[in-house]
């Protein structure tokens, strides 16, 4: 069983803008989702983890090992699918991954061969090899990634908003892909898309202003909001009246109509219904909560 012991990080950039504060988390085996809006400091806490950056305060232990003292042990169990690739050299697919192959350490070249050529097959991208990465699409070039990330067996798998600009097709095959992977090793899986976290993840956590604002099984969390979801179809114009009067949690055109989701001990007024909540509602009631104590 691989631990992932996150204590107490913060993380302070030189410019002041403090992205990380006090988090902490256990993470062990298996899918792991971080939920978090644009900004809410997702990238900078899995830079952090992948020891791509030091952080201002507090440790982050993979298996015992202090990843900030030994960035090096960590890079050689690490996978990781950052957010922007950056741009790729001219060269095929099967070259590139032969490359990143000895900068992970696979040297032996029958070995190396080997593993580039089931990777290709994994990923579905083994009819492809001759082309160039540059001129794939985009949900070609997140499979590409997650192959490279899988690159020496890693222990740690990390994937930052793997999904975003993919369309549903090649975000799905992307996402079974990802859970096909194995519960052996632990996979972080960093979105703001709700429902992949829903599918993919037996554990998850929701992370706002640098923050945990909450963290546990998907199913169990929706539970704490059963019974408490109320909707209701308005004129768009009474919007901010019912801000004002209710704590709703979200807005959303269904079929060109304005509906509002309200958190609500009771039924706030005539003309709302109950609704079974999903992960979704959950995720905009908690970032509410959070929102509102913060004042
Ligand atoms: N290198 C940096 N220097 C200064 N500020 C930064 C740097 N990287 C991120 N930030 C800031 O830190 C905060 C958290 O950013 P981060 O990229 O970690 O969030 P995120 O949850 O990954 O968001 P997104 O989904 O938009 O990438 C933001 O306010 C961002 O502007």
């Amino acid at each position: 069983m691989n631990t992932l012991q996150i204590n107490n990080l913060t993380k302070t950039y030189p410019n002041g803008v403090k992205a990380l504060n006090g988090i902490t988390l256990e993470i062990t085996n298996g899918m792991f989702g971080l939920l978090g809006s644009n900004g809410a400091g997702k990238s900078s806490l899995m830079r952090t983890i992948a020891s791509l950056q030091e952080p201002s305060s507090g440790s982050v232990l993979f298996n015992n090992i202090d990843v900030v003292k030994h960035p090096h042990e960590i890079r050689k169990q690490l996978g990781y699918l950052p957010q922007e690739f950056g741009v790729y050299p001219k060269i095929s697919a099967e070259k590139l991954l032969n490359h990143l192959a000895v900068l992970k350490g696979i040297i032996n070249h029958k070995e190396r061969n080997a593993q580039v050529t089931a990777l290709l097959q994994q990923v579905n991208l083994y009819q492809h090899r001759k082309k160039a990465v540059h001129t794939f699409s985009g949900g070609m070039r997140q499979r590409f990634g997650i192959a490279q990330a899988l690159l020496a067996n890693p222990q740690l798998i990390i994937v930052d908003e793997p999904t975003a600009g993919l369309d549903p097709e090649e975000s799905n095959r992307f996402l079974n892909l990802l859970s096909e992977i194995g519960e052996n090793v632990i996979v972080i899986l960093s979105t703001h898309i709700v429902e992949d976290v829903k599918n993919l993840c037996p554990k998850m956590a929701i992370l706002a202003d640098g923050e945990i604002i909450s963290q546990g099984n998907p199913t169990d969390l929706v539970k704490h909001i059963e019974g408490k979801i109320w909707t209701k179809i308005i004129p768009k114009k009474d919007v901010d009246s019912y801000q004002k009067t209710y704590d709703v949690i979200s807005i959303k055109l269904v079929s060109g109509e304005t509906q509002i989701r309200v958190w609500s001990e009771q039924q706030p007024e005539i003309g709302f219904e109950p609704i079974v909540p999903n992960l979704e509602d959950y995720y905009f009631a908690t970032l509410y909560n959070h929102n509102n104590l913060k004042g």
